[in-house]
């Protein structure tokens, strides 16, 4: 069975449908991110995956246990790195990360973990003296701490100046080799791009696209636009276009580039207001 099994996930807040018929299925091992605006219904669907809010339809498995009915045993082998931390402001984060370790049966040495987020030089520090992204990189801490099967990261690196996310992602593809299953939310497009396997993009409570962010919503097979000074074309041979311009400038050609649609390009058409009339695609 996947590590995250999810089947018409449902969620209302009065006439607000939250999430709006969720179906997922991540499996062991897997870097999975959920990618969506505000207020998409990202941090309910992982909130109820977590065991921390109810659902009001569908079918949900974590590990193999019904999130709603949580036991003991299943909360030591799930991770959670929540949108909003827990204040310890007078703790030093050396105390507060064993403090955590104490809870876990197979937890991991504290020191480590600390060196792991990059703050062995704050250790002794009293965490009301940190910064946003260093006590965010406390909570990256208090998640992995326990040795967890399933890591759940609900907008892990907001906050981290590039050199901690770029550290930060080093971390998550370490946990990923080791076998963790991770389940993450991010408004980083670029984030998503260099850790997950796959993303799921949610707009209003449901599924808009789901698939390897490197050909989600077509974006391989996707005509290149090659640009110079002096012009542009949306072409299938790029390689052609570029021999030609060669020829035609006599080697180098001015301010030549070659791409195509960036993964926050295809977001954004994929959650823009007009509903697609295929619905949801899976994209390999
Ligand atoms: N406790 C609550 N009571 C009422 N409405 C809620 C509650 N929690 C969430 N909502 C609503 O449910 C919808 C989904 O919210 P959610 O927090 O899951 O979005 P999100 O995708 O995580 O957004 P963000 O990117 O801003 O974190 C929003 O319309 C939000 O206002």
């Amino acid at each position: 069975m996947a590590a995250i099994h999810v089947r018409g996930l449902e969620k209302h807040y009065g006439s607000v449908r939250a999430v709006d018929g969720i179906d997922l299925d991540i499996a062991h091992g897997e870097v999975f991110a959920l990618l969506g605006p505000n207020g998409a219904g990202k941090s309910t669907t992982v909130e109820i995956l977590e065991g921390f809010r109810s659902r009001d339809a569908g079918e949900v498995r974590v590990l193999g246990v019904d999130p709603a009915r949580p036991t003991r045993e299943w909360r030591s082998r799930i991770g959670i790195v929540p949108q909003h931390s827990a204040d310890a402001a007078e703790l030093t984060v050396r105390e507060l990360v064993r403090h955590f370790a104490r809870y876990y049966p197979r937890a991991r040495d504290p020191d480590e973990v600390i060196a792991r987020v990059g703050l062995s030089e704050c250790a002794g520090r009293r965490i009301r003296t940190l910064s946003g992204g260093q006590r965010r990189r406390v909570d990256v801490a208090l998640g992995v701490i326990g040795s967890p099967e399933v890591l759940f990261l609900d907008e892990p690196t907001t906050g981290f100046d590039p050199e901690a996310r770029r550290r930060f992602w080093e971390l998550i593809r370490d946990l990923a080799r080791d076998g963790v299953t991770i389940l993450l939310t991010t408004h980083y497009l670029e984030e998503a791009e260099a850790l997950a396997d796959r993303v799921a993009v949610i707009a209003h409570g449901r599924i808009a696209a789901l698939g390897d962010p490197a050909t989600l919503g077509g974006r391989a097979s996707a005509k290149a636009r090659v640009s110079w000074d002096g012009g542009s074309v949306e072409t299938d041979t790029p390689t052609k276009t570029v021999c030609e311009l060669a020829e035609r400038f006599g080697g180098e050609v001015p301010g030549l580039t070659v791409t195509r649609p960036t993964l926050e390009e295809v977001y954004l058409r994929l959650i823009a207001p007009s509903p697609s009339p295929t619905g949801p695609s899976e994209v390999r």
